[in-house]
């Protein structure tokens, strides 16, 4: 079973369990870019294998930095999955994007994700002016192929490569799998030898208290994500096993304002009981117990300027 802290298990010294020999070993960062919506979580849960960040239709679902760690043969490839990079307005938005591009900069290999569908806009173009000056290794990875025709993707795949020279440009869908074995085979081949950060068995570096919280997120923007953008943070506040095997957990709704309390409640508390449901169901699957969840939702006016919310998030405060 897994408790509130068992992803964060720090890598023992002299080597982790089920790590192949020194001399075959390897191990490295791929810092994951790209505008937002790009379908960057989508791609480093089918590279896990597992779900280990958050994925939904709108944009800005990630916010904390998700490190999701894959394995192929003798490879240990720790992916870093980064909030969307957009022009940013709020702090909250300036925070995201900086926390973006300072994982980029401490990776073995930056790939910049680009919707194919969407091609090359203005955030995109961006991006790529500002990888030119990463002195990393880069791969491009065209995202959604499902959705357009082979002759936009050459033509997307020209144009991006004449403003930053890629190593590589790889082209998948995250949702057919095309491409994805692929790309992962690539990956792991240009990762530095090394010995493995982490157990086989761990697929993610973040807290399960804070995965747990992701999860209500989530639930929470796929329901009410019109009513209250980006104004609602979860964090998980206890998490207690209990004697029978199963775990209490207690997590706090923070909103900004009443009004905003009045619409995660939903009337006669349904929206609440709907969002705490859904995220039972998938932190219990995540823990491997059964879960007790407890949803409480607090107004805390301006958490958008509080340096200790973002820390709480692995975010970089910037003021
Ligand atoms: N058709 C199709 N949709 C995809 C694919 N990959 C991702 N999506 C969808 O695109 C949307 C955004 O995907 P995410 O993985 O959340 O994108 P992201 O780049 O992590 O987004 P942010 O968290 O906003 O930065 C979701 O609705 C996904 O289901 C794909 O290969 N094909």
């Amino acid at each position: 079973m897994v408790d509130e802290a068992t992803p964060a298990t720090p890598p023992a010294l002299g080597g982790v369990e089920g790590a192949p020999a020194a001399e075959a070993a390897r191990c490295g960062f791929v810092a994951l870019i790209g505008a937002p919506n790009a379908g960057k979580s989508t791609l480093v849960n089918a590279l896990v294998g597992a779900k280990v960040s958050i994925v939904t239709h709108k944009v800005q679902t990630t916010r904390a930095t998700v490190r999701g760690i894959a394995l192929a043969d003798d490879t240990q490839i720790v992916l870093v999955d980064t909030p969307g990079i957009f022009a940013p307005r709020r702090r909250l938005d300036r925070a995201m994007v900086k926390t973006a591009w300072n994982h980029a900069y401490d990776a073995d290999r930056v790939c910049l994700l680009i919707d194919a569908r969407r091609g090359l806009d203005e955030d995109n173009e961006k991006i790529l002016e500002a990888l030119t000056e990463v002195r990393l290794p880069k791969s491009l990875i065209l995202t959604k192929i499902d959705l357009v025709d082979p002759p936009t993707l050459l033509a997307l795949a020209e144009k991006a490569n004449a403003v930053t020279a890629f190593d590589e440009t790889f082209m998948i869908s995250a949702k057919t799998g095309d491409g994805v074995d692929d790309l992962k085979a690539h990956l792991a081949a240009s990762m530095p030898q090394g010995p493995w950060l982490y157990p086989a068995d761990q697929i993610s570096d973040v807290p399960a208290r804070q995965l747990a919280a992701e999860i209500t997120r989530e639930q929470l923007t796929l329901r009410l994500h019109d009513e209250l953008p980006y104004s609602a943070t979860v964090e998980t506040e206890t998490w207690k096993s209990l004697r029978d095997g199963s775990v209490r957990i207690e997590q706090a709704v923070f909103v900004e304002r009443e009004g905003q309390k009045k619409i995660v409640l939903g009337e006669k508390g349904k929206t609440i009981r709907a969002i705490s449901m859904a995220a039972r169901k998938e932190i219990a699957e995540m823990v491997g117990a059964p879960v007790h969840l407890f949803l409480f939702v607090k107004v805390r006016p301006r958490w958008t300027d509080d340096p200790e919310r973002y820390r709480e998030m692995g975010l970089d405060f910037w003021r």
